[in-house]
């Protein structure tokens, strides 16, 4: 395993789905699961203490409300955290984001946008990728196709405005 991504709740995992779809789709091996810092304590400071060693590079942590698993993973851990703010029935995912986000002076929490998953695995793909070229080359194509897929929406919309 490669990449952990963990989430406080089974309730997350349509949002975080999209993490393990990135990845997935670059073949880098993953493993997923529900660790929460309020429901169970001490077996998310035990994933957090434990992932390195079990050969986890980079952490992707999803958490709504509330959400302390990010942050508490990263202060266990030596490994990159990239926190997820889940957005709930109630304030639209801002209590997540700020949650996440505001970490203090030492300990890092790479976070990406409310509900975006899908970059924050993308993310952790190009951290490996970093020490990695045959992923660096995987990641140079998908950017290139990404490119060329906003190009041909920008042909498409010039075509139609140019009917006008
Ligand atoms: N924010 C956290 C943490 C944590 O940070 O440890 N554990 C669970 N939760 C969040 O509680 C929300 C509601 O969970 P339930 O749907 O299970 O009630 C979820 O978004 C979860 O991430």
């Amino acid at each position: 395993m490669k990449i952990g991504i963990v989430m406080g709740s089974d309730s997350d995992w349509p949002v975080m789905k999209a993490a393990a779809e990135a990845v997935a789709e670059f073949g880098v091996p993953f493993e997923a699961d529900v660790v929460s810092a309020h429901r169970m304590p001490t077996e998310m400071i035990d994933y957090g203490r434990q992932a390195a060693s079990r050969g986890i590079q980079v952490i992707i942590a999803g958490a709504g409300g509330a959400a302390h698993l990010p942050g508490m993973l990263a202060s266990v851990t030596p490994l990159p955290v990239i926190g997820v703010p889940v957005p709930l029935k109630y304030l639209d995912g801002m209590d997540s984001l700020l949650s996440i986000v505001q970490m203090p002076a030492g300990v890092p929490v790479a976070t990406v946008a409310v509900g975006g998953a899908r970059n924050a695995g993308l993310l952790a793909v190009r951290i490996l990728a970093a020490s990695d070229a045959g992923l660096r080359e995987k990641m140079m194509q998908f950017q290139e196709r990404l490119k060329e897929q906003a190009y041909a929406k920008g042909e498409k919309l010039r075509a139609e405005a140019a009917e006008l």
